[in-house]
């Protein structure tokens, strides 16, 4: 754990599993209500002086972050690979993605302004101005180990907050080494900390805590309200990016061959583990056959194996647990009628936590995998007939955070994004998460936004001064 600049040990440790492997490749500190105290009392009173430092001052401390990060973007990438399983490719994207947030609110620290309001009265003047919430406690899952950190805590710095941070116990290690570079960046102690542990008894901690003033969190719609109660507590400001259950709509007149490589590129990104991966696909009946042939011979180009062997594209699953829900969708699909034509054949000679991409087609509503978020490299293939049915079939569910349209015609392309429920809209676009773009999701896919300058406005306060003049 890093806490108040120091590096803190415990008795206790907990260890730390390559997916691939199932072996163990480290141990880190199992933190708790001691520890999570402990980051409070640092981060509150690093916060009276990191919050008064000047922008500029802010900005440059982040960019030194950056330039550190960049030069130690390849051991990041190993060691995500090691403890997540991405592919080192993958892993290597991550890794540049993440810095892209702390360098885009490096500069974005500058651009914090504020308002003049015109007074009814000749003798006020009205100011707005704009100020850091205080300290965040950012909760952050495995699956993108690296950029689910910096997405919070870059704008969150560069706002003037301190953060108290806790990853997934599945990948301790990528936030370990965020952490020895924002050492090195020269970021104050108690700015920037970590506790590794438990993850309830150190959430309740932060959750009782009225020094904190928002509850930054990454993970699942189930802990994400969980979370959401207990900051109601204190009424802690909370930015909540939870689950997905994305549909992947391919209209009649889209370009075939896009629409397959997008969603390849949406479907298998992290092995299916992603809050954005295509969960169900929609394809108009007429280009079905067409469709679903393209999809079986691109997939079958896709190689299983550990994401450290060169062009390995898919890697394991987080644990034993993400490959037994796999596998219960699969296993209700096929109950409930529909044919798997890609992937019957599981794995054999690999150890960990490996599972062949499977597509199945005719795929129904009522199925698991067409209603619930699978997390993992399944394939649910449905066809509709009209526009009006398949706006429907994509909003009846409670999740809402990206969805995908392929269509040539620009008409239909905006009619129909602007009636979908979701937050994130990849049109023609099968991977739109960028920096300087709102990501983030409606309804039970969460509160609040992450990038751009949606993202930094997530850790500020906005004060009225109303100035009386004679
Ligand atoms: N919307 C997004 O931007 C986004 C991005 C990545 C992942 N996700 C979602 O995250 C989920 C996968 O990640 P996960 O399995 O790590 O999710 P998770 O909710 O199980 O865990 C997320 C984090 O919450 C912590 N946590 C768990 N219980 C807690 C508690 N009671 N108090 C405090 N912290 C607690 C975990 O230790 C972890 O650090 C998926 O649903 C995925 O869609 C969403
Ligand atoms: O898993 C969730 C991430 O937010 C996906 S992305 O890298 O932001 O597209």
């Amino acid at each position: 754990m890093y806490i108040n600049g120091d590096w803190i040990q415990t008795e206790e440790q907990f260890n730390v599993i390559n997916p691939a492997t199932n072996e163990v490749i480290g141990f880190v500190p199992n933190g708790g209500t001691k520890e999570a105290a402990y980051a409070v009392d640092a981060a509150y009173t690093a916060f009276k002086t990191w919050s008064q430092r000047t922008a500029v001052e802010r900005s440059q401390v982040l960019k030194k972050w950056h330039q550190l990060i960049e030069m130690h973007k390849e051991e990041l990438a190993a060691i995500m690979t090691e403890e997540q399983g991405k592919p080192t490719n993958e892993a290597l994207g991550e890794a540049i993605y993440a810095n892209s947030f702390v360098e885009w609110y490096s500069e974005e620290a500058k651009r914090i302004y504020g308002e003049t309001i015109p007074a009814s009265v000749s003798n006020k003047r009205l100011f707005v101005i704009k100020q850091p919430v205080g300290v965040v406690a950012v909760i952050t899952p495995w699956n993108f180990p690296a950029a689910m950190i910096t997405r919070k805590v870059a704008p969150a710095l560069a706002a003037g907050c301190t953060v108290i941070i806790k990853p997934a116990e599945q990948t301790p290690l990528t936030a370990i080494k965020l952490a020895e570079l924002a050492h090195e960046a020269g970021i104050p102690k108690g700015v920037f900390n970590i506790v590794t542990g438990q993850p309830q008894t150190i959430g309740e901690t932060w959750l009782k805590d009225s020094r904190v003033r928002k509850i930054s969190f990454t993970g699942s719609t189930e802990i994400g309200k969980l979370l959401m109660k207990g900051a109601s507590e204190t009424v802690k400001k909370v930015s909540l990016e939870l689950g997905g259950q994305a549909p992947f709509i391919v209209f009649e007149d889209a370009d075939l061959d896009d629409a397959v490589t997008s969603v390849i590129a949406s479907k298998y990104r992290n092995t299916g583990q992603t809050c954005v991966c295509a969960n169900r696909i929609y394809v108009q009946e007429t280009i079905y056959d067409k469709f679903i042939e393209k999809f079986k011979t691109a997939v079958n180009e896709l190689k299983i194996g550990n994401g450290m062997d060169e062009g390995v594209n898919i890697g394991p699953l987080i644990d034993s647990d993400a490959i037994e829900k796999v596998n219960q969708h699969l296993k209700n699909a096929t109950d409930l009628g529909a044919q798997i034509i890609y992937g019957e054949q599981q794995i054999e000679h690999l150890k960990g936590n490996f599972i062949k991409p499977t597509i199945v087609s005719h795929a129904t509503d009522q199925m698991l995998c067409m209603i619930e978020e699978t997390f993992g490299p399944l394939a649910p293939v449905s066809s509709f007939k009209t526009e009006e049915e398949v706006i429907h079939r994509a909003n009846n569910t409670q999740y809402g955070l990206a969805a995908y349209v392929f269509t040539e015609n620009i008409n239909l392309a905006l009619r129909v994004s602007e009636q979908l429920e979701y937050g994130v809209i990849g049109l023609n676009d099968g991977m739109p998460a960028v920096p300087q773009a709102p990501f983030g999701g409606v309804k039970e896919s969460g509160l609040g936004r992450e990038g751009g300058h949606y993202g930094i406005e997530e850790f500020l306060e906005v004060k009225y001064i109303s100035l009386g003049i004679k």
